[in-house]
């Protein structure tokens, strides 16, 4: 129940429409149970001599010319079902029409909110969350709610409402033969509800079994570069291979299952069937049924027996998406991140001060400790560190992606966790580690942030990071449409461009984190002295594990295990001993070799 509230949500507006679908489907329902009582009493009073027990039917019967009337003209009759079929359809496409309406509606915003959501969870959250399970969630997990509220709460909500109308029939027309009639109903529908019960699991199996193979799938196409580098085409051939064998194994299995339950409950099915036509033509000989309810006996049998036996699946089927429910739910009970709080925008200079601080991601496990140090509007700050330092933490503090546990962090004098996200964001450019293109032309992902950005600043911002000429030796120069994760272009070429993606916002705080590794040291030079024309617009960090890149910084700050261990220039840092020292020694003997 608590899911179903969940669903109300969504549903504003739509749940008068919903509630027509499902009155369609019952008065669908009542033209269907209507058609065999029509064949009953054209049987046994129209052609027969039976008189007619229904007032109602006396009153239809009467509206048409009488008896008499109708007995010569039998094709009144025909016209009548054909008439009652018209309605019963008409009616059908009403529900299907309205329920599928409301419930594509329901499933739209249930993506809307759903990718909203997404797009406001903290960065953290995105740092750990499984890509592929968020893209099942908002795929296949809403798909499985809409069918859920297309097809299969209507269809229930049908079924219940003609067992019980057609119940209430056939108590009327012969008590001793409804006990016949539905004897078996319980078992089949048990049967159903049991045997979806017990397999399942063999369906979750071979829906896992389907994801892993095209996870398997999406890996290897996602890494085929590597794959190629290696040599592991056989590795990844037979490694497919083994997925795929699993899933046609599970896939059999389940189809053997159905074909088993399918022919044993039709197997049930037909008996029931069997005993209302063998019971009821010897009550029939023996004169306690006219003919006629015996064929009304019979439909009704085939009307109820079936949706019965779908009924089975269909509960079980509906549990699946009441596990979808709880499932986007997961998503949608996140809190989300508060990007604007105060709503202040005061004018960032660039002026950085870091007192005192330190951070965990986990408890009692710090990252940062004591970290102090001062940048002034338009300084260049290095960070230098082994992997796993903390330098990215550090840097990733600025933005408020994460939020500082003890000390300060002051930029131009004002406390950083009182400046709104949304702001400070705006104001710092960050490029990252692993740059990410989309698959849009070069100039479209240059000016992502401010499409409407002139060309003439693209080009600029393009020819200081260094890849102005390499687009021009493209074909379509700045047309050049950019495959997924700008798989045509080199390493260098995207963190160029990324580069190129920050400047171009001219933040007054640009964050470079390891940004530059893939690039040689010829362009890296070039690079930062293309920035440092710019020097006194930006305050810039720069993250590096090499030395050329770090040296020409007003500070370097060498990090290890979370602290600040060294700092100064590069002229007073190569005169100390320390990490920096041995690692200047490492690196220029290496580029001397
Ligand atoms: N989201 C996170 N949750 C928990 N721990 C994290 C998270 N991100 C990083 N860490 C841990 O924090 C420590 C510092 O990581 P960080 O990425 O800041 O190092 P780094 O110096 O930038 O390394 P590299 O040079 O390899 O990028 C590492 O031990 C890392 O495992």
């Amino acid at each position: 129940m608590k899911e179903f509230k969940k669903l109300l949500q969504f549903s504003k507006g739509y749940n008068l429409m919903y509630f027509f679908a499902i009155l369609s489907i019952i008065i669908s329902q009542v033209f269907n149970i209507i058609s065999p009582l029509i064949i009953r009493t054209t049987i046994d009073s129209i052609i027969g001599s039976e008189p007619i027990t229904s007032i109602y039917i006396q009153k239809l019967v009467n509206f048409l010319g009488g008896k008499e009337f109708l007995n010569k003209r039998l094709w009144i009759i025909g016209i009548v079902i054909i008439c009652n079929a018209a309605l019963r359809g008409l009616f059908l496409y009403l529900k299907n029409t309205l329920a599928s309406k409301s419930a594509e509606t329901i499933a739209k915003r249930i993506r809307d909110k759903l990718y909203d959501n997404i797009q406001r969870l903290p960065y953290d959250y995105h740092v750990k969350a499984d890509t592929g399970e968020l893209i099942q969630k908002c795929t296949s997990d809403v798909d499985t709610i809409r069918r859920f509220l297309a097809i299969q709460l209507v269809e229930v909500a049908g079924s219940i409402f003609m067992l019980t109308f057609i119940l209430g029939i056939i108590a009327n027309l012969n008590k001793k033969m409804v006990i016949i009639s539905i004897v078996f109903l319980p078992f089949i529908f048990g049967f159903a509800v049991v045997f979806f019960k017990k397999v399942r699991y063999n369906f979750e199996k071979a829906d896992e079994s389907e994801a892993k193979l095209s996870t398997t799938l999406q890996e290897n196409l996602t890494g085929i570069r590597v794959v190629k580098a290696f040599s592991q085409e056989r590795y990844e051939l037979e490694k497919f291979d083994v997925r795929n064998q699993e899933y046609r194994k599970l896939s059999n299995k389940l189809v053997s299952n159905l074909a088993m339950y399918w022919s044993i409950s039709d197997f049930f099915s037909m008996t029931q069937v069997g005993l209302v036509i063998v019971l009821g033509s010897y009550l029939t000989v023996k004169g306690e049924l006219t003919l006629g309810t015996l064929i009304a006996f019979v439909s009704y049998i085939n009307m109820l027996v079936w949706p019965i036996r779908q009924m089975g699946r269909t509960l079980t089927d509906m549990g699946k998406a009441l596990v979808s429910i709880k499932r986007i739910d997961e998503i949608l009970s996140q809190p989300i991140e508060e990007l604007v709080i105060n709503g202040e925008e005061p004018v960032i200079e660039g002026n950085i001060e870091f007192k005192n601080v330190y951070f965990e991601y986990e408890k009692d496990r710090p990252v940062l400790k004591d970290i102090s140090f001062t940048a002034n509007k338009g300084d260049t700050v290095a960070i230098i560190g082994s992997t796993g330092s903390g330098k990215s933490s550090l840097v990733h503090l600025l933005p408020r992606l994460y939020e500082y546990n003890k000390g300060s962090v002051k930029i131009d004098g004002i406390e950083l966790n009182t400046i709104d996200k949304y702001w400070i964001r705006k104001n710092i450019g960050l490029v990252l580690q692993e740059p990410f293109l989309y698959a849009k032309t070069i100039k479209e992902n240059i000016r992502l942030s401010n499409p409407k950005m002139p060309d003439i600043k693209v080009f600029n911002a393009a020819k200081i990071a260094k890849i102005h000429d390499d687009i021009n030796s493209f074909e379509e120069k700045y047309d050049t449409v950019v495959g997924e994760r700008g798989v045509s272009l080199s390493g260098g070429q995207k963190q160029r461009m990324s580069i190129a993606r920050t400047i171009i916002n001219e933040s007054p705080i640009v964050i470079f984190d390891d940004s530059l590794s893939a690039v040689d040291t010829e362009t890296d030079i070039e690079i930062r002295k293309a920035l440092n024309l710019r020097k006194h617009k930006a305050t810039t960090i720069i993250i590096s594990h090499r030395i050329s890149t770090v040296s020409e910084a007003d500070l370097i700050l060498v990090v290890d295990k979370g602290k600040i261990i060294q700092r100064g220039t590069h002229k007073e840092l190569i005169e100390k001993d320390g990490l920096y020292k041995r690692v200047y020694n490492i690196q220029s003997s290496y580029d001397e070799e």
